[in-house]
């Protein structure tokens, strides 16, 4: 069978510190990225609201208009700057994601963009589950008062490497999504998030490694820096975690790059010794990659 991964890949989580002011962001982010593809990263990852501070308040003045394709450098900064970055990097790179906007619809997402090497759009996904919980003392949020959920799985093809999926932080805690982006040949499953320290301590690493050991596939989370004078205080600890659920590399709670390794054979080596890959029973129970599901390949 051939190998999901078709060559060794350095990924790279850059755990950005992010402010207030989106120009800053940007640059910030620029100075990172080029950090990394100079340490050689084929795949650069952007925490999720990597060019504004994360809050319900705040998405409506940071968001972006992103269509039609291509926008005009005014409706959206963020994006040319991904794109240009992407190409002067010469490395894939997952913009996190961003506050978009759609006049037409009056509607707010938290979007991803995801380019080439060359700087072209490969992908975009809307975070499709929003992020709506109530832990009384301790964390409300409430991303629908404010966004509309995105309705697509996002599976892209990088023609070198295999195939990647791409989700946002809460999207993590539906392992549905995992699933069927593994059973559709996905070696690595990518989130940029932004967890807080009451579910991140509870939940951060546990999800990452419970996607990775359930499908038997690469991880990668990369949340932004944490700020305790921000509004919301992000959990840090972006981490990459391979198909047998080891945590690869983990950042601590600052501004911090992280890298990883992938290679194929861990993914062959982890299937072949434990092989739930094969002995699945979906005359038992269905299997949630067939059936009518919309894609985005
Ligand atoms: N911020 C999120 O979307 C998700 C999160 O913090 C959590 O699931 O916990």
């Amino acid at each position: 069978m051939a190998s999901l991964l078709k060559k060794p890949l350095k990924l790279a989580l850059v755990q950005l510190a992010t402010g207030a002011d989106k120009a800053a962001n940007l640059a910030r982010a620029r100075s990172r990225v080029l950090e990394a593809s100079k340490s050689g990263a084929n795949l650069i990852v952007l925490p999720e609201c990597f060019n504004s501070p994360y809050g319900c308040q705040y998405f409506p003045s940071y968001a972006e208009t992103l269509l039609p394709h291509p926008p005009s450098k005014t409706d959206s900064p963020s994006y040319h700057a991904l794109s240009a970055l992407a190409a002067e990097s010469k490395a894939y790179l997952l913009g996190g994601s961003i506050p978009e906007y759609v006049p037409s619809t009056k509607k707010y997402y938290n979007t991803s963009l995801f380019f080439s090497p060359k700087g072209d759009l490969l992908a975009t996904h809307r975070k499709v589950h929003l992020f709506d919980i109530d832990i009384p003392g301790k964390i409300t949020f409430r991303e629908s008062d404010v966004l509309s959920p995105g309705n697509k799985v996002t599976l892209v093809e990088l023609p070198e490497y295999g195939k990647i999926a791409l989700a946002i932080c809460y999207d993590i805690r539906f392992p549905e999504l995992a699933t069927i982006a593994a059973r559709k040949g996905c070696f690595l499953l990518l989130y940029p998030g932004a967890f807080n320290l009451t579910t991140g301590a509870l939940h951060w690493e546990l999800q990452a490694r419970a996607r990775a050991m359930d499908n038997q596939v690469y991880v990668g989370l990369c949340s932004p820096a944490r700020d305790m004078e921000a509004s919301y205080n992000a959990w840090g600890h972006s981490m990459v975690v391979d198909p047998n659920a080891k945590v690869l590399c983990e950042a601590g709670e600052k501004e911090e790059v992280v890298y990883a390794e992938l290679k194929g054979e861990a993914i062959e080596e982890t299937r072949k010794g434990i092989p739930i890959y094969t002995q699945r029973r979906f005359d038992v129970y269905p299997d949630v990659s067939k059936g009518d599901i919309k894609f985005d390949e």
